[in-house]
């Protein structure tokens, strides 16, 4: 019989038997999960540089902690893969972020070793001290409890809420601080550089060699009493060393430590698991440890697309086809601010995936990137704003979810024009749920003063940014994941509340707001032989066109809308609101987008075609509606 490629893992039924593993095994166990990753990336795009750094990480926390009852939180999740590996999901693996496969986060449905199903990064510290305290009030106090976040996501507000309760709370937790210089793009403010100055302390290199051979000296097994002493000793060394920031909060700070040394990292984790009160182990790994490349270029390298390994080099394919949205709102903002120096652009940590680091360059004091910090972006916009300047926030439209109250308090209730340019706004393909942008039609229109765009096609978008900046009101302007058609016509000019007829019809409209038109012109294309259908690119969901409405639902037509986006309380919800203000029929009227349940990840053309919203699948709506309007003719 045929040794497995990866003989440690398909021996793993779950973790508990890695506690029992020598150490050459977990080092061999480590070669295993590296091999995996590379071979995952070979056939498709995922999350690899934070993963390969996290290996020796998640095999000391398995050996120290048996999280089926211990409590385990990877903040943001997108370093979930070597844990899945370990905790029986190594033969399902294969099918990470492909449609009905796991998820490329954490996922409870997946397993019992999964408590949350995460994607937005800063949470892990609530949750777990939530956790504990929960336990506590159950009579669970036996179970330990770990969140283990990343420098990136660790200047998060929320993170900071969290420390201030498990301060005062005292309740055991374990903070594991994996810090390895690095969000996406390389790491940003102030707390980044205190962690810088924990590592360049004068006693770090003493502590990693003086500690860490006393800490030789502790036996993993032997008189517990004598052991825990000597464990709490160093403890309080370490934690005299620096990290007083958490000290003073009544935190313990352990570290920092070499974060690829299983050996090491077992007897730290074994000591901060057997102290008591809150304790922040600080953990130093590399990003993209094992595959030379990923460490060299470890933005790259963060979700690089699919890529061969030959000779040590990574050799992508080439991709072709449309820009995407992404590049045009990156063009329309460099030219933006080249136009006016009052114009900034505000990123929260972002700036790879909304391609603006040749922004960063070119305009460095009109372009702020201020970590992954949502809803101080917002707020610090509207300071801006307030002074004089004219800010866009460019922020993907599930994360700006975190923001929703200051663009109630801080933006819309004082009438301030900030710009919102809302990327990934659609289904956001293997990324799935937490990562679906369906949700902003509804939460930006809710709100008096704003003003809710969409591009239909790539000229738009750019025109769209220059109106925005010369309105009195905040605007947003939302746009998804894919490339942009261009317009083969000449556009007519962007006016307020305006729509455009893109393609005339006299049988039925379909109305689309966004990139949606895309598909509203092929599935016409599709109906050519069969029926004559108006396509009205809708460019506002607030102001809507109200004669718009008017006109598509008074001649006793069907009127189909369509939106990448929930339909609950989004663009079809809006156009219903203006037919019924103005009591019109709407007994004709379909809402095509997104159901009311979160849509699994998958391939976009997938998802969209299995949500109804393929050019088929809205040819065929139309069919149906044709004949369902013949019918009711009198
Ligand atoms: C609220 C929110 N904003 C932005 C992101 C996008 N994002 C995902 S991972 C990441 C970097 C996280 O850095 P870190 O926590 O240090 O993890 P590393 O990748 O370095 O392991 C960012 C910005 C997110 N997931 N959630
Ligand atoms: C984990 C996370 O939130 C990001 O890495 C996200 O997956 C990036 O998405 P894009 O690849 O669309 O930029
Ligand atoms: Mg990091």
């Amino acid at each position: 019989m045929n040794e497995p490629k990866h003989p440690n893992l398909a021996s793993l039924e779950d973790a508990t038997a890695l506690r029992e593993f020598s150490q050459d095994q977990l080092k061999a166990t480590a070669l295993e999960i590296r091999d995996v990753l590379c071979n995952l990336l070979a056939t498709r795009t995922a999350h690899f540089a934070s993963n390969l750094g996290v290996v020796e990480l998640c095999l000391a926390l398995h050996c120290e902690f048996d999280f089926r009852k211990d409590r385990l939180i990877w903040d943001t999740g997108h370093q979930i893969y070597p844990h899945k590996l370990v905790t029986g999901r190594y033969s399902q693996f294969p099918t990470i972020r492909t449609q009905g496969g796991l998820m490329g986060y954490p996922n409870p449905h997946e397993s019992e070793y999964d408590l949350f199903m995460t994607g937005h990064a800063g949470c892990s510290v609530s949750t777990a001290v939530g956790l504990r305290s929960g336990d506590l009030m159950v009579g669970q106090g036996d179970r330990h409890t770990v969140a283990v976040i990343g420098d990136g996501a660790f200047p998060s507000g929320i993170v900071f809420e969290a420390l201030n309760n498990a301060g005062e709370l005292k309740d055991d937790l374990t903070i594991v601080l994996n810090d390895n210089k690095m969000s996406i793009c390389p790491r940003v403010g102030a707390v980044a550089g205190y962690l810088d100055r924990l590592r360049s302390n004068p006693y770090y290199t003493g502590l990693k060699t003086e500690v860490g051979k006393l800490l030789e000296q502790i036996p993993m097994f032997g008189d517990p009493a004598e052991r825990f002493l000597a464990q709490m000793k160093e403890g309080v060394k370490a934690g005299l060393l620096g990290g007083m920031l958490f000290e003073e909060l009544n935190i313990r700070y352990v570290g920092p430590i070499d974060g690829h040394d299983i050996t090491l990292l077992r007897k730290y984790l074994a000591m901060v698991r057997e102290m008591k009160g809150p304790v922040l182990l600080h953990v130093v790994t590399e990003k993209g440890h094992g595959y030379k490349p990923a460490a060299a270029d470890p933005v790259f390298f963060h979700t690089p697309p699919a890529f061969e390994d030959q000779d040590g080099k990574p050799v992508t394919r080439s991709s072709d086809g449309l820009p995407a949205f992404t590049v045009h709102a990156r063009d329309a903002i460099g030219e933006a601010l080249a136009a006016d120096e009052k114009v900034s652009v505000i990123t929260a940590a972002m700036c790879q995936g909304n391609k603006l680091e040749p922004i960063r360059e070119k305009f460095p004091n009109q372009f702020f990137d201020v970590g992954i910090c949502e809803s101080h972006a917002v707020a610090f916009a509207a300071g801006q704003c307030k002074a004089g300047a004219r800010p866009i926030v460019d922020i993907y439209s599930t994360f700006l979810q975190r923001s929703y109250d200051q663009i109630f308090q801080e933006v819309c209730l004082q009438d301030l024009p900030v710009v919102f340019m809302l990327d990934r706004a659609g289904l956001t393909g293997p990324d799935g749920p937490t990562h679906h942008g369906v949700y902003d039609i509804g939460y930006m229109r809710l709100f008096p003063n704003l003003v809710v765009m969409a591009p239909g096609y790539a000229e738009e978008l750019g025109m769209m940014l220059r109106f925005a900046l010369k309105q009195d009101h905040p605007c947003s302007i939302r746009y998804p994941k894919a490339s942009a058609m261009k317009c083969s016509r000449s556009v007519p000019a962007i006016e307020l509340g305006k729509s455009e007829v893109v393609r005339p019809g006299e049988d039925g409209t379909i109305v689309a707001f966004g990139a949606m038109l895309e598909n509203a012109l092929a599935a016409a294309e599709l109906l050519e032989q069969e029926l004559d259908v108006e396509v009205v690119n809708a460019r506002f969901a607030k102001p809507i066109d109200a004669a718009m409405v008017r006109r598509s639902i008074t001649n006793g037509r069907f009127v189909l809308t369509l939106e990448e986006n929930t339909v609950v309380g989004g663009f079809g919800a809006a156009f219903l609101e203006s037919a019924v203000a103005q009591r019109l029929d709407t007994r004709g009227v379909q809402v095509l987008g997104l159901p009311d349940t979160f849509v699994e990840h998958g391939d976009r053309n997938d998802l969209l075609q299995q949500n109804g919203l393929s050019p088929k699948a809205i040819a065929q709506r139309c069919r149906e509606a044709a004949l369902a309007s013949e019918a009711a003719v009198p």
